[in-house]
């Protein structure tokens, strides 16, 4: 395994707006994927350690799937696991741009499978129709989180938070009230539902997965700009944990 450089930084030269981060870099893809597997199942066995159970939040996409993988992989008490996607798109679950798809092909294996799979869409016609039984539910039996690990777009939104959310008040505040959010946005072909910052941000790990160099630009230029607007900027200003960015090219 690769690692470039390993190191805390605060990811900006405009005073007076430090954003911590801690930087994990990596120059292959694969060697990435193994080290947060890694990491998480620490931090998994961790929270079980403490209080019998752990709660973990997982990004869809293309991005996590070898990381999902090794963590399959990972030895650990799955059975006392409890797993929701930060995000999913409003279509069936057998549809190849369904998130929680993608976490049954890849972390819902072996014994892995043990783990119980909250997920965020539901057989109702639209996001906003099902708001408030899966919100709910997420709140009993999701929050507060242990793990979460976020991607990021190149747009610069992470779990579906793009940056035309109307919503910013329910969606970006650090300590707001909904922990769910039915999403319309311009920039995705079909409704979505989304945990919000104030959900992911109970989790006193919070690893943020991104891979190539147009995104690192992307996060660097929002880390340097106390006037951006993007999503990811709303992470790195109000989580109140030190994030820990893994990225390879
Ligand atoms: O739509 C989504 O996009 C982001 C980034 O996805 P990627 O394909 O560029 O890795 C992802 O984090 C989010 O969960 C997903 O629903």
């Amino acid at each position: 395994m690769k690692m470039l450089a390993e190191s805390v930084q605060r990811l900006t030269v405009l005073k007076p707006d430090p954003l911590p981060l801690r930087e994990h870099l990596f120059d292959e893809r694969a060697a990435l994927a193994s080290a947060l597997a890694r990491a998480v199942a620490a931090d998994l066995r961790g929270a079980i350690a403490r209080r019998g159970k752990a709660r973990l939040a997982v990004s869809g996409g293309s991005t996590p799937r070898a990381f999902l993988i090794e963590l399959s992989k990972q030895t650990l008490d799955w059975a006392h696991v409890t797993v929701v996607p930060v995000d999913d798109r409003w279509v069936a679950p057998d549809h190849p741009r369904s998130n929680e798809r993608l976490l049954r092909e890849t972390l819902f294996q072996g014994a892995a499978a043990q783990a119980q799979l909250l997920p965020l869409r539901r057989p109702a016609p639209t996001p906003e129709s099902a708001l408030l039984p899966v919100l709910t539910q997420v709140a009993n039996e999701a929050l507060p989180l242990d793990v979460v690990v976020l991607g990021m777009g190149e747009d610069g939104h992470v779990a579906s938070l793009f940056p035309d959310l109307a919503r910013r008040d329910i969606g970006l505040q650090p300590s707001g009230r909904a922990p769910v959010l039915a999403i319309r946005s311009a920039a995705a072909p079909e409704p979505r539902i989304t945990l919000t910052l104030s959900a992911i941000f109970t989790a006193p790990s919070l690893y943020l997965h991104i891979e190539g160099a147009k995104k690192r630009a992307v996060l660097e230029g929002a880390a340097r700009d106390p006037r951006s607007l993007l999503p990811i900027r709303s992470v790195l200003s109000g989580a109140p944990v030190t994030p820990q960015l893994y990225w390879s090219p």
